[in-house]
């Protein structure tokens, strides 16, 4: 009864925030309208008040923003203990695995979309560091005869310990981009790094900003997909990258099997037990079977004016990190 008491409670709030943020004409938020490739507004591609999924229920596409908005602001503290539990730590890997396939050049400037609480980010960051201090060291071996001050100075006049790469997290939840900022403050990361509140679907950057777009376990939560992809190509510069993190379709019948039933019958356990919410957890679930297979999502990425488009399934397919480039 309390936990029921609770819950409306917080979606009181949180439709009332959105109510309120939605007429608010601040920087960030819902700023910029969907463009075609002329600037121009596409009347067409306005929502329309039509019906989606949330989860396996049918919900409008108003009410499906306000849900996820609900579910992410309800699950932001316990985020990201709920993935190590559920995953026993797997989806550390899958991150990594994202950013070695990004595997960033000096300078690069990553938009990180549905951001949450930076694990995206993190990663980037700490991999440009460990390469632009591995391309000092080198220079410095290369170098013979230096005295041990000059490399010292070396060390200290560096500056920009990222070498010019930078990147924005982007997320439409200002309680999960709160636990992320609380995070990076902890682990020490400070420059090159950038908070903004943002929808995915109307994202408030210049067209041709991006050398490097990812999204990771985001587009899945996202009512207009197809919206989504086109901001994508929108903001990205011309021979910039898309990559995108998602659970996918299981191509083993037994880990199928296995997994279906873990998926249903264990994570809202564990959601309620350790986040006291299995209703977000249920949905987490339900989400996964509603977004399309591997193949499919390619073709929408296509559509969305990618080129050069692939994808590599890991772990059976329960995830899978879809590629593409704006050419
Ligand atoms: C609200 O929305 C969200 C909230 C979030 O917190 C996160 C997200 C977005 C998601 C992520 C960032 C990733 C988070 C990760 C997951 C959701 C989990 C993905 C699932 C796995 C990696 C596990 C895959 C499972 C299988 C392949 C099937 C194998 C399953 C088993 C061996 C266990 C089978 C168990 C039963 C059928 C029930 C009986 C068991 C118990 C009661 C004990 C519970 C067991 C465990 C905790 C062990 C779980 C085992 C594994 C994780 C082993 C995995 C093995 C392989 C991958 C081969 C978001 O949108
Ligand atoms: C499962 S979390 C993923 C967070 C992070 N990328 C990670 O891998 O841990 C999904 C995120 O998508 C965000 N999100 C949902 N809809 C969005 C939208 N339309 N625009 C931007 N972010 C959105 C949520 O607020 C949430 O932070």
């Amino acid at each position: 009864m309390a936990t029921h008491r609770s819950c409306a409670l917080w979606s009181y709030c949180g439709l009332r925030w959105l109510r309120v943020m939605r007429c608010c004409p601040f920087p960030g938020f819902r700023s910029s309208w969907p463009r075609g490739p002329l600037g121009v507004r596409h009347l067409s591609q306005e929502k329309q008040a039509t019906e989606t999924h949330f989860g396996f229920e049918t919900v409008s596409e108003e009410e499906k923003g306000d849900k996820v908005y609900h579910v992410f602001e309800s699950v932001a503290k316990k985020y990201d203990v709920m993935n190590d539990m559920m995953s026993l730590g797997i989806h550390r890997i899958w991150k990594d695995m994202l950013v070695w396939k990004m595997h960033p050049f000096p300078g690069t400037q990553l938009l990180d979309v549905a951001g949450g609480t930076g694990d995206i980010a993190f990663r980037f960051l700490n991999y440009v560091e460990a390469q632009h201090k591995g391309k000092l060291k080198r220079q410095l071996r290369a170098q013979q005869n230096l005295s041990w001050e000059e490399i010292a100075r070396k060390y200290q006049n560096e500056e920009d310990p990222l070498g010019g790469s930078r990147v924005v997290v982007c997320d439409i939840n200002k309680e999960m981009l709160k636990v992320g900022k609380q995070k990076a403050r902890a682990q020490g990361h400070k420059a090159g790094l950038a908070w903004v509140l943002g929808d995915a679907e109307e994202l408030p950057f210049d067209d041709d900003k991006f050398d490097v777009y990812t999204i990771a376990f985001g587009i899945r939560n996202v009512t207009h997909i197809n919206q989504a992809l086109q901001e994508a190509h929108r903001v990205l510069k011309p021979g910039g990258r898309f990559l995108c993190l998602e659970f996918s379709q299981v191509n083993n019948p037994l880990v199928s099997r296995l997994y279906d039933l873990y998926s249903f019958q264990v994570i809202p356990v564990l959601g309620e037990v350790i986040a006291g919410d299995w209703k977000s957890y249920q949905y987490l679930v339900e989400s996964i079977r509603q977004f399309p297979s591997q193949e499919e999502f390619k073709e929408m990425i296509q559509d969305a004016g990618f080129e050069k488009v692939t994808y590599e399934s890991l772990t059976s397919g329960i995830v899978a990190i879809h590629s593409g480039f704006k050419l």
